[in-house]
């Protein structure tokens, strides 16, 4: 006699008929939950195995737990995860009764920005692909909550899972306050050398003057934070939520490292047929106030410059898109994009697609789009392998998550930063073009490492 939940029965009977391990997936609507302090709740039994993701219009959220499957590749990346990820899909029972976007099995993860960089010891926990299917996730989506359970079995003997996993569920749900854990101080922050990084801005505008073909490159600095003791993720994943409301809101974490961040630019969302994706590039600062904030949006929508650095990003995903997706949209004149500490230029781009093409044939057809890499791309992508010192790890890659329906969203992975024991790693980036002046790009970086330098407690305002 089964007893308990009301799927217990077919998971009972999948199990006699599986063979090799396979996926079984339910969703649930509940009763409404904080998905952060759903975050926070796992950081006991599922430390070093948890993401966030909240998407910039604030329509959707997810927060995930535990992984009972990871895909990494280093070869032809996008193309190993979709396939690793489709298999497991068409073996898998999927209970979904709700038609809801961001519901049911989910892959989450992300790319490196350059597989052919060699890589840095602190993104040792981080392959050039990686993603992994949660155990339990929380999506939030039009003012209700739903969770998604993932059961890996792989036969008889995996009866009890079923119960284990209900039972842990019921425990990350409830609403207890979390003790506060003492916070990591800030001792010091090493910004890099900026003379250096100066220098080769100087460097990279020679190398676009000096090559016909080579238009635009962006280049991007690390900045090193060290703290008293281990950094923990959820306070500063929770700033990020609290201080960036027009941001994507991100985080996954590898064993003991989290990258995280709250990035303004979408690389591409694919819901169904449409698809969207997004050209961002070319900044300026906020105001003090309302009336400067508007004379700088004012002069940034006619400056050359920040216009040239915009266009070429225009340029690229034009041309992908058209290739790729029926009645392409794109806006005559970007719009300005106002987050915290920034403004920028901004087009919003959309497309329709086949349905049953997967999100990441996109992504691999945008990544590095000229707003993170440079134009043409592969030239770009040898000047910032010759100029910058560092491993860019995830930061300016896709971060993001695909569902077993082909849709799902991918951030660019900016401003953003690796948090690995009591060190943090923040980066920022900017679009070199002729007309650059050194001076001018290394304040820009300035104002895009804010929002983490914010979080971690390294800039109050
Ligand atoms: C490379 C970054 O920003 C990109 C996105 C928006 C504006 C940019 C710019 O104006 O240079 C950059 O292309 C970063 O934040 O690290
Ligand atoms: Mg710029």
């Amino acid at each position: 006699m089964i007893k308990g939940h009301p799927l217990k029965g077919a998971f009972i009977d999948f199990i006699q008929e599986i063979n090799g391990s396979t996926l079984f997936s339910y969703v649930e609507k509940i009763e409404s939950i904080d998905p952060i302090r759903f975050y926070e709740n796992g950081s006991e039994l599922y430390k070093g195995e948890r993401f966030y993701f909240k998407d910039r219009d604030d329509e959707m959220t997810l927060a995930g737990l535990g992984s009972v499957h990871t895909i990494q590749s280093a070869q032809n990346r996008f193309v190993q995860v979709e396939s690793d990820w489709d298999a497991l899909i068409k073996r898998a029972q999927i209970h979904n009764p709700y038609d809801v976007y961001g519901t049911g099995p989910v892959a989450f993860g992300g790319f490196s920005f350059d597989p052919e960089q060699e890589k840095g010891e602190e993104w040792s926990r981080f392959a050039p692909s990686f993603f992994y299917v949660p155990e339990l996730m929380l999506t939030v989506y039009g003012g209700e909550t739903y969770i998604t359970v993932n059961v890996l079995c792989d036969g008889v003997d995996s009866a009890p899972l079923f119960d284990r996993i209900e039972k842990r569920k019921k425990r990350l749900l409830e609403q207890n306050d979390q003790p506060m854990k003492e916070e990591a101080v800030l001792l010091d922050l090493r910004g890099g050398d900026t003379d250096e990084w100066k220098k080769s801005i100087q460097s990279a505008i020679q190398s676009i003057k000096l090559d016909d073909e080579l238009k635009k490159v962006v280049l991007a600095r690390k900045v090193t934070a060290v703290f008293d003791k281990t950094i923990t993720p959820d306070y500063v994943l929770r700033c990020l939520d609290e201080g960036q409301p027009d941001s994507f809101i991100f985080s996954i974490e590898a064993m003991d490292s989290c990258f995280l961040g709250a990035s303004p630019e979408r690389l591409v969302k694919k819901r169904d047929r449409t698809l969207l994706t997004t050209c961002l590039a070319g900044s300026t600062a906020r105001g003090a106030s309302e009336e400067e904030d508007s004379k700088l949006a004012e002069s940034l929508l006619h400056d050359e410059k920040n216009r040239l650095e915009h266009d070429y990003v225009v340029q690229m995903i034009r041309s992908e898109m058209q290739s790729m997706c029926a009645d392409v949209t794109v806006p005559e004149r970007p719009i300005i994009m106002k987050v915290r500490d920034i403004q920028h230029l901004y087009t919003p781009v959309t497309g329709i697609v086949d349905q049953h093409d997967s999100i990441l044939r996109f992504a691999e057809r945008f990544h590095p789009t000229p707003a993170l890499g440079g134009l043409p791309a592969k030239t770009a992508m040898r000047v910032i392998r010759e100029l910058e010192p560092m491993d860019r790890g995830f930061y300016a890659a896709p971060v993001g998550w695909m569902d077993y329906r082909k849709n799902g969203e991918f951030a660019v992975a900016i401003r953003s930063g690796l948090l690995v024991q009591n060190e943090a790693f923040l980066y920022a980036g900017c679009g070199v073009v002729p007309e650059s002046n050194p001076e001018t790009e290394l304040e820009e970086t300035k104002m895009k490492l804010r929002p983490m330098l914010r979080a971690i407690g390294g800039y109050n305002e």
